[in-house]
């Protein structure tokens, strides 16, 4: 079984191609369809391998179709065999065997880059990962380089009650760290107050002598829909192209807070809505669209 030290270095790449293995979100908040657009925001190539088809909304979860697992290895392989895979993200697993397949394909394959987003249950409280799979999933962490778990995910990863604080969430993540020798990423996004405090906890000291803080601004939004899918996959697409996980968090962050920053506008859906993923590409958009359309009366045809 490999590890994340016997894989083949990563080479940095301008704009690499990341894979995200992940389900779907049919309004294009969360999921594989928020990852893509992620990957694109940060200059990456996306590709996608679904796990798991999923009804829902800006309000929640409807019902979970889970194609069969030989399916899944089939995707994968269709990917793998025939394009160089530079990063991995890996999203909502579902079941326990879904986990087997994509473990035994991380195996075959050993991608060079691989950050696992540990999706447990929806905002909106609907279960995304079996309770039985839990433990499938613990076992997955040492084949990431890096975890991004919210303070519930990061308390079920270490079997502890959830974290009452920050100072809390960042013990057990250098407990997760230490105990799997992946680089944890504990994410504030569940704590209240003007601040939302994010992390690089590594036990093994790797990454800047084990501590790197980025905390940023709060966004006065209810529109945080798929944060965690989208920041994951921006992380997996930065640190191809740039090798280094505080730049990669640092360039990642800058880009999640500008994109809540624009969610309100993209008025999607009546729930807890989309962040605006493609934002400055929109802006540019603008300034490069014709001038408008002649506005005098159209000649008569006749
Ligand atoms: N209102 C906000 N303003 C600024 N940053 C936020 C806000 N909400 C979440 N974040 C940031 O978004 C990222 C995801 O955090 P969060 O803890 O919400 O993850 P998650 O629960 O996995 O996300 P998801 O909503 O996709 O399930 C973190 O970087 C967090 O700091
Ligand atoms: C498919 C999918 N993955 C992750 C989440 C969590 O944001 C979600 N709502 N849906």
């Amino acid at each position: 079984m490999s590890s994340p030290t016997d894989r083949p270095a990563p080479v940095a790449r301008a704009v690499p191609r990341v894979l995200s293995i992940a389900g779907t979100d049919p309004t294009g908040g969360a999921g594989i369809q928020a990852d893509l657009k992620s990957i694109a925001a940060n200059g990456g190539y996306g590709m996608a391998v679904v796990t798991a088809l999923v009804a829902q909304n800006t309000h929640g979860v409807r019902s979970v179709h889970t194609p069969p697992p030989e399916f899944l290895r089939e995707q994968l392989d269709a990917v793998s065999d025939d394009v160089v895979i530079d990063a991995v993200k890996i999203g909502m697993l579902g079941e326990a065997v879904t986990v087997a397949v994509v473990r035994g394909w991380l195996d075959t394959v050993r991608p060079p880059i691989v950050v696992l987003d540990p999706v447990m249950v929806s905002t909106s409280g609907h279960r995304l990962l079996a309770a039985d799979a839990e433990d499938a999933v613990r076992r997955l962490v040492p084949f990431a380089d890096l975890v991004t778990p919210n303070l519930p995910e990061l308390a079920v990863l270490v079997g502890a009650p959830l974290a009452p604080d920050w100072a809390t969430a960042l013990e057990q993540a250098r407990r997760l760290s230490a105990d799997t020798g992946a680089i944890v990423l504990a994410k504030g996004g569940h704590l209240e107050g003007a601040l939302s405090p994010d992390a690089l906890v590594d036990a093994s000291g790797r990454v800047a002598a084990g501590l790197f803080e980025s905390t940023g601004e709060r966004v006065a939004t209810v529109n945080t829909h798929g944060t965690g899918c989208s920041l994951s996959s921006a992380l997996a697409t930065r640190q191809a192209q740039t090798l280094d996980w505080v730049r990669s968090l640092t360039l990642s962050k800058h880009w999640l807070l500008d994109s809540l920053r624009h969610a309100d506008a993209l008025e999607v859906g009546t729930g807890r809505g989309p962040i605006s993923h493609l934002h400055a590409l929109w802006s540019v958009a603008a300034q490069n669209s014709p001038a408008p359309p002649d506005q005098k009366a159209p000649r008569p045809l006749w």
